[in-house]
């Protein structure tokens, strides 16, 4: 990257602790800032893959707008790859001590450079103080009726969790699990979900082997290793994804300064549930449905049509940067529970819940109840034919609907089926093939895609989704309110089980 000077210059975040938001806000504010432009730049960074066992470290690059760089980039990277004759190491450069901010200049071949090692939080809290009010989430975090508790699952995000939660916040100390990263992430699974943050979890009351002496706290959030992707939970209450970024939607331009003046348009990826849409239809708002990967809402984001969009992979965000932002979504959910408890932080008044909120949420915009069945590893060759299947289906629905109706005849019908294509709005570029759907005529899904991240083999993606608008039917269990849609899964798959259930 070029620094004001024309001096080409290498960032690095102090110790190495750099977070995938905090790279994004870094780019954005300081290429746009000495009016440079950034070809390019690419960290080390602890990158997830949701659909494998492992964590793989590896260089990601981003482009000028502070977003992931898009297939033609890394495409025509790795094209260049393969021409390297040889390439220069220089042995005898003096060592930079990552642990001290300041620049060293060096004397390159191709002339000079530095190497800026900066403070890997101060962009990120200063953007982060400028999209919330951080006085109000004080006033939250001090309230005797309001706890907290925050997980960062030993990676990056405890940097930052430290610094905003405790230092700007006045959170407790306490109040802040597996926040001393490490590059092992203390020997865990760094995702943040039900099933790898069992510390959070358990203390949030949410595990069976749950601690009955003790009170789990009000509010309870974990981030990935890199910090970029979130979960939210309340007191014994978990947050779909899907559900998350319906709520921030429904409530930011009141609980979020940053949004005051309104929405530009929200969006979600096509295997996320639907409630984002209920939302955005109820409030007037521009509405897009494009495939997984965040790079597709960017595009939206740079054209000024989308302010808040998500994933079901955890992944929440808005336009102020161009990641996904774990801290970002949960410190969305404080100013919710802010604005929410402004009369209710004194006196007798009941503290409005996490779980109040997403109840209130369900009764005003109905229930997407929404569960995602993993089959990893499974043969790659299978797992196309299941697909082409699939696709074949889709021209007889009437047999489809026969074999439902047959097992269960309360199912609604399959009224349509496709094969997801997006035509992005901005740039007119096609996007095939991005999952199968079949939509039911009660506004429930089945949607069946390949991921694009498993390791070994092929990972099939199942995501079941059925829309509950009678509100004494909201409360329901989510496995129960499915269960005649998922008897069909075996049948589809091939597998009698999946590998993992979200
Ligand atoms: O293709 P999948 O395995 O479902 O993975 C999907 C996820 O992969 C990465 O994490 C991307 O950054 C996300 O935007 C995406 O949602």
């Amino acid at each position: 990257m070029a620094a004001a000077n024309g001096v080409r210059r290498v960032w690095v975040g102090q110790n190495g602790l750099l977070s995938t938001p905090a790279v994004s806000a870094i780019i954005r504010e300081r290429v746009g800032a000495d009016g440079s432009r950034a070809t390019g730049a690419f960290i080390l960074t602890a990158s997830h893959n949701p659909g494998g066992p492992t964590e793989d470290f590896g260089i990601k690059y981003n482009m000028e707008n502070g977003g992931q760089a898009p297939e033609s980039v890394t495409d025509m990277i790795y094209e260049n790859t393969k021409t390297i004759k040889k390439y220069p190491i220089a042995e005898d450069l003096p060592r930079v001590d990552i642990s001290a901010i300041g620049i060293t200049s060096f004397e390159g071949l191709e002339g000079k450079f530095d190497v800026e090692v900066f403070d890997s939080a101060d962009d990120y809290v200063k953007l982060m103080k400028s999209i919330f009010d951080f006085e109000s989430i004080k006033k939250l975090l001090s309230s005797p009726k309001f706890t907290f508790c925050f997980d960062a699952l030993h990676g990056v995000a405890g940097a930052y969790a430290h610094r905003i939660f405790v230092e700007e916040l006045g959170a407790q100390e306490s109040s802040l699990l597996n926040c001393v990263p490490k590059e092992d992430f203390g020997g865990g699974h760094p995702d943040p979900n039900l099933t790898y943050a069992k510390e959070l979890v358990t203390r949030m009351g949410l595990s069976k082997t749950d601690d009955a002496g003790v009170e789990p706290p009000e509010f309870g959030a974990a981030a990935d290793g890199d910090a970029d992707r979130n979960m939210i939970l309340g007191k014994r209450f978990f947050v779909t994804p899907s559900d998350s970024v319906a709520i921030i939607a429904a409530n930011a331009v009141a609980a979020i300064p940053y949004f005051s003046s309104g929405l530009k348009g929200v969006a979600r990826s096509m295997p996320t549930s639907a409630a984002l849409d209920v939302v955005a239809k109820t409030l007037g708002l521009k509405f897009f449905e494009v495939p997984t990967g965040w790079k597709f809402f960017c595009n939206l984001m740079d054209a000024g049509m989308c302010s808040v969009c998500g994933e079901e992979s955890f992944g929440t965000g808005s336009d102020h940067i161009r990641e996904k932002d774990g801290i970002w979504a949960v410190l969305a959910w404080l100013s919710i529970l802010a604005h929410k408890n402004k009369e209710s932080l004194e006196g007798d008044a009941k503290l409005v819940t996490v779980e109040d909120i997403v109840r209130q949420h369900w009764a005003t915009y109905g229930r997407h109840y929404y569960t995602r069945y993993d089959y990893e590893n499974v043969d790659a060759t299978a797992a196309k034919e299941l697909m082409g299947l699939l696709v074949k289906l889709q021209s007889s629905l009437p047999d489809v609907n026969k074999i439902i109706k047959g097992i269960h005849p309360e199912v609604a019908n399959v009224g349509s089926a496709d094969e997801f294509e997006y035509n992005d709005p901005v740039d007119g570029s096609v996007s095939k093939h991005q999952g199968i759907r079949y939509l039911f005529e009660d506004g429930s899904r089945l949607v069946f895609r390949l991921s694009g991240t498993g390791s070994e083999g092929a990972t099939v993606r199942v995501y079941i989704e059925q829309y509950e608008k009678d509100t004494s039917k909201i409360s329901r269990d989510s496995q129960d309110a499915l269960a005649p849609l998922l008897s069909k899964l075996q049948e589809f798959t091939g597998r009698s089980s999946p590998t993992v259930i979200t």
